[in-house]
C-alpha cells in the first residue's frame, strides 16, 4: 500500500478499524497524495449494496452509497457448492441434495432454452477453490463489462481461500447509484474477442462502451492485445541476452499501451516482470519502487489477506528475497516513470 510519508497526516486522518487495528483510509493529505485502500474487516460494515431489475440485463446489482476503490464490497460463502465436473449421475445427484428454495434460487439465473442442467452449473458457478464452483446470492448477480479504451468495470472479484468466500472489491470508485460490473473475462492472457466469447459462453451481446465501438476499433484493440499476449511470452526468453534498461523500456511502454486498452489489471503483472528484472542486477533501489506497484496490485485485486498479497508485500520490503537475487551481475537500472505511476495510482 503506497504509505502517506506526511507521519501527522497518518496519525490524525487515518481511521483504523476498532478491532484489528489495521488502517481504513487516511480522510486528510494522502487521500489526495496517494492511493487510499479502504477495508471492511472487522465487522465494519459492508457498503450498502442492492440486487435490482437492469433493463436488458436481468437482474444486476448496485451500490446505495459511494465506494472508494479498494473497499471489499462484499465477502459471500456460496449458497450452492457442486462439484467442478459433473457427469450426468454428478449432476442428479448434486441437484437431489439442494432444497426447493435452492433449486428455484439456481433456476432464476436466465439461461437459454437450449441451455440444459449442466450449461446452467457452467455459465453461473464461478470456480470456488479446488475442483469446485459456487453460486452467491449476491456476487453472481454481478454483471458484465469489458476492459476496453472505452471503460474498465468497476469491481473484481476473488476465491479466498483461507475464509472459503467469495468477495467483490471495487477496483475503481464508484458512484452512489452506479451499477457494480465485473469483467468475465478477467484475465489479459486469455484475451478473446469480447463479443463472440460473451455471445458463446454467456449467450448475451455486450453493449458496453467497448463492444459498442465501430467494427475496426474492436479489431484494432484485439490486435494489440495479441500482440501484447505474444510479447509477454516472449519477455522472460529475453532476460539475461536483452540490454536490461531496453527491455525497461519496452515495459514500460507496453503497460502504458495495456493501460489505454482498459487492462490496469495487468499494471501489477508487468511491474512484477521489470522487478525480477532488477532483482536479476541486484538493484535493491530499482526492484522495490517495482514490486510495490505489484503489490498494491494485489491488495486491490485479492486484499492484503492474499497469499499473492503478502509474497508481493515480502519482495517490496527485501528484494534480496528473490531467488535470483543478483544472478546476472550488478547493474542499476531504474524503477517506474511517472507515466507507468499514472497508469495504477489514479490521482497521484
Ligand atoms: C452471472 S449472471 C449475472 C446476473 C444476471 N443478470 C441475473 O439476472 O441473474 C450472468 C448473466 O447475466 C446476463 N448479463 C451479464 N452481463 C450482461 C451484460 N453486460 N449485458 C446483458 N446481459 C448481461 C447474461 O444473461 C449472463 O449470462
Amino acid at each position: 500500500m503506497a504509505q502517506c510519508s506526511a507521519i501527522d497526516c497518518i496519525k490524525q486522518g487515518t481511521n483504523h478499524c476498532g478491532k484489528c487495528k489495521n488502517r481504513l483510509y487516511c480522510s486528510r493529505e494522502c487521500q489526495k497524495k496517494h492511493w487510499p485502500i479502504h477495508k471492511t474487516q472487522c465487522g465494519v460494515k459492508f457498503p450498502t449494496i442492492e440486487i435490482v431489475d437492469i433493463p436488458g440485463k436481468g437482474k444486476g446489482v448496485i451500490t446505495k452509497e459511494h465506494i472508494a476503490r479498494g473497499t471489499l464490497i462484499i465477502s459471500e460463502k456460496p449458497r450452492i457448492i457442486v462439484p467442478d465436473v459433473l457427469s450426468p449421475g454428478g449432476v442428479k445427484e448434486a441437484l437431489s441434495q439442494f432444497s426447493e428454495e435452492d433449486l428455484i434460487f439456481f433456476l432464476s439465473f436466465p439461461a437459454t432454452e437450449s441451455w440444459n442442467i449442466m450449461d446452467r452449473f457452467k455459465h453461473f458457478t464461478p470456480c470456488v477453490g479446488d475442483d469446485k464452483r459456487g453460486l452467491c446470492e449476491t456476487i453472481c448477480r454481478v454483471n458484465h463489462t469489458c476492459f476496453s479504451p472505452k471503460g474498465a468495470p468497476n469491481a473484481s472479484y476473488f476465491w479466498n481461500v483461507n475464509s472459503k468466500e467469495e468477495e467483490l472489491r471495487a477496483i475503481q470508485d464508484i458512484r452512489e447509484g452506479q451499477e457494480i460490473e465485473v469483467s468475465y473475462m478477467s484475465n489479459a492472457s486469455d484475451y478473446r474477442d469480447p463479443l463472440s466469447h460473451l455471445r458463446d459462453n454467456y449467450t448475451f451481446d455486450c453493449s458496453c462502451p467497448g463492444c459498442s465501438r465501430p467494427a475496426s476499433e474492436r479489431r484494432a484493440s484485439a490486435q494489440k492485445m495479441f500482440a501484447y499476449n505474444k510479447w509477454v511470452d516472449d519477455l522472460p526468453r529475453r532476460f539475461g541476452p536483452d540490454n536490461p534498461l531496453s527491455i525497461l523500456n519496452d515495459i514500460e511502454e507496453h503497460i502504458v499501451s495495456v493501460c489505454k486498452e482498459g487492462w490496469f489489471g495487468d499494471v501489477g503483472r508487468r511491474a512484477h516482470d521489470a522487478f525480477q528484472l532488477c532483482a536479476y542486477y541486484g538493484d535493491a533501489e530499482s526492484a522495490q519502487k517495482w514490486e510495490a506497484i505489484c503489490r498494491d496490485s494485489h491488495a486491490l485485486f485479492h486484499g492484503e489477506g492474499s497469499e499473492e498479497y503478502k509474497k508481493s508485500a515480502a519482495l517490496a520490503a527485501d528484494g534480496r528475497k528473490f531467488r535470483a537475487w543478483s544472478q546476472l551481475g550488478r547493474k542499476k537500472l531504474r524503477g517506474p516513470s511517472q507515466q507507468v505511476l499514472n497508469c495504477f495510482y489514479p490521482d497521484v
